[in-house]
């Protein structure tokens, strides 16, 4: 069973169509990278997936079950959710960031600081860190902390909307590094938004594009790249190679 099953996805804002009876699913603990151009509906994509946005029609179903079923809060702690700017919340530690959701569940003082310390660890940020304030932090940091906040559940599948795009080139490579270690580790079906062609070379093994809505092509990263199927993904991955 495919995790992530969406069907006949329809998505408006104040009347402009920003998914166009969209279906598709993402098979289990493989890395799919989304490209597209500015407004194509990437975003929108992940947040139909996460709930945050319902789609006018269509229908999302995330591990056989949908978010009709009075199970939306559920099917949120299987996915982790990774924004642009990170969205970590100033006012809180980087501890308290990333442990947000220990409540939710009930974890324990001892259960939190011990996963709190492993995710830590696990994405190469100093534990002297856990006391200090987002701003005290670099943007690859923060990015971090916002990776291990998405990761506390231990989720099956994550979810990133440009993760990167605001990095360096050296923290990006540092980070996309994380991810394969991470990925490699621990599967997990993933999603992440990009509008860097290597990147998706890199971390992907299937690459989805889309284009004002619609999908454009969907496959084995190698074959897309490799055989791009419109004129709209050529032109895509020649002005990201560019
Ligand atoms: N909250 C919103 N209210 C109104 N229109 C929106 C909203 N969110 C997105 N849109 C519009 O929907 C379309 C798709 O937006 P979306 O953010 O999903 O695209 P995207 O591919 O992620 O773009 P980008 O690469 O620039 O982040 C765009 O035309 C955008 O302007």
């Amino acid at each position: 069973m495919n995790p992530i099953v969406l069907e006949n996805i329809n998505h408006f804002y104040d009347g402009r169509q920003a998914l166009r009876d969209l279906s598709v699913s993402f098979a289990e603990n493989q890395c799919t990278a989304i490209l597209g151009k500015s407004g194509s509906g990437k975003s929108t994509l992940l947040q139909v997936i996460n709930g945050l946005v319902k789609p006018a029609s269509g229908s999302v179903t995330l591990f056989g079950d949908s978010y009709q079923e009075d199970k939306a809060n559920v099917l949120r702690q299987k996915l982790g959710y990774v924004i642009q700017g990170n969205g970590l919340f100033p006012h809180l530690t980087v501890e308290q960031n990333i442990s947000i959701s220990a409540r939710i569940i009930g974890y324990n003082k001892a259960k939190t600081a011990a996963q709190v310390n492993k995710l830590m660890t696990l994405v190469d940020l100093p534990l002297s860190y856990k006391g200090k304030y987002p701003y005290e932090l670099s943007g690859g940091e923060q990015q971090r902390v916002g990776l291990c906040r998405a990761l506390f559940l231990d989720p099956p599948v994550l979810l990133m909307d440009e993760p990167l795009s605001a990095l360096d080139s050296v923290t990006r490579l540092e980070i996309q590094q994380e991810i394969i270690k991470l990925q490699r580790e621990a599967p997990r079906t993933i999603l992440f938004v990009t509008h860097d062609m290597r990147e998706a070379k890199k971390l992907a093994d299937r690459i989805l594009v889309i284009d004002r809505g619609s999908i454009e092509q969907y496959g084995a990263a190698e074959t897309v790249l490799q055989h791009p199927a419109t004129a709209v993904v050529k032109q895509l991955f020649e002005a990201s190679l560019a």
